[in-house]
């Protein structure tokens, strides 16, 4: 078995894949804390043969979860953000300080669909750009859904937006505080994400399709207007990616890819740009 990590700010999420079918067995997720207990929060290492792990827990937190894997598990793979990988080059000065998990949705948002907009909706929400030749633009980053409510302090973190409510409802004014909130930060969000598509196909000449993942992707989905996919392992597609291992991941495929959303026309990008700048 391969045992996938993927450890967020808030989540770290697990999977178990079949080395030989390339089926997922199981997977879980625990809340990202200091150490690991696998038996416990994670599947019993017995049956595993590799792990690949992406962070952007503290380093502490990383090494320590390293050292505890290395001794019962023979192959261990750490993704790191580098200058370079499988046709991307990463668009940070420092090239290092990409965020692994932004890393990791970039490679597997370009080997799926060349290129395209990746957007994380995790503890924050990141925007990344990767342009049909392989050029990482860089991104944007704001706070996640869970974050923007936290940081208010008005009582309404425990109050999570429905995931199955309508964007229609999402959009109208609240009429008590939990509401107010979670309509503002709805709009925050879906509304960044709109805007920042459209300027930056715009400034680049080029309609990309859009690639949703993270913990917030479904009802995030909601409220993007542009044609797009959710991929909730788009980061293990990175991990996949990187460090093949199954023969179905030696011949380019990754657990779980969405069919490729078609994007708009970039004169209907434009348009819609032109249009809210008017109002
Ligand atoms: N069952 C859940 N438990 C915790 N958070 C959830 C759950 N479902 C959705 N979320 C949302 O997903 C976010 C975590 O998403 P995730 O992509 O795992 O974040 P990260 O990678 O930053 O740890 C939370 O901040 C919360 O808004
Ligand atoms: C931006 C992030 C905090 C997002 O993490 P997440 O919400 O997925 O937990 C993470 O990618 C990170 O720590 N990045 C390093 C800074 C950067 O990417 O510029
Ligand atoms: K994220």
């Amino acid at each position: 078995m391969i045992l996938d990590l993927d450890i967020g700010n808030t989540l770290s999420k697990w999977r178990l894949k079949d080395a030989e079918s390339s089926e997922i067995r199981s997977r879980g997720a625990v809340w990202t804390r200091e150490e690991w207990r696998p038996g416990a929060d994670i599947p019993d290492l017995d049956v595993v043969e590799a792990v690949r792990i992406s962070s952007v827990a503290r380093a502490a937190v990383l090494d320590e979860t390293v050292t505890l894997l290395r001794r019962q598990v023979r192959h261990v793979y750490v993704a790191r953000s580098t200058p370079e990988a499988l046709g991307v080059v990463n668009g940070y000065e420092e090239p290092g300080r990409l965020g692994v998990d932004r890393w990791m949705g970039a490679l597997a948002g370009y080997q799926l669909a060349g290129g395209c907009c990746a957007v994380d909706c995790g503890s924050a929400i990141t925007i990344d750009f990767v342009l049909p030749g392989g050029v990482h633009l860089g991104g944007f980053i704001i706070p996640g859904l869970r974050l923007m409510k936290e940081s208010l302090k008005l009582g309404t973190r425990n109050v999570a937006i429905d995931p199955e409510s309508e964007a229609d409802a999402l959009l109208e004014p609240g009429r008590r505080t939990v509401d107010a909130v979670n309509h503002g930060i709805y709009m925050a969000a879906v509304s960044a994400i709109n805007r920042i598509y459209s300027e930056v196909c715009d400034q680049q000449g080029v309609a990309l399709p859009v690639l949703l993942t993270g913990g917030d992707a479904r009802v995030v989905s909601r409220g993007v207007q542009v044609p797009h996919a959710v991929w909730p392992d788009m980061v293990y597609g990175g991990l996949e990616a990187s460090f093949p291992l199954t023969f179905a991941e030696r011949a380019g495929k990754m657990s779980g890819a969405p069919r490729v959303p078609e994007p708009v026309s970039l004169e209907k990008i434009r348009a819609g740009l032109a249009f809210s700048m008017l109002l």
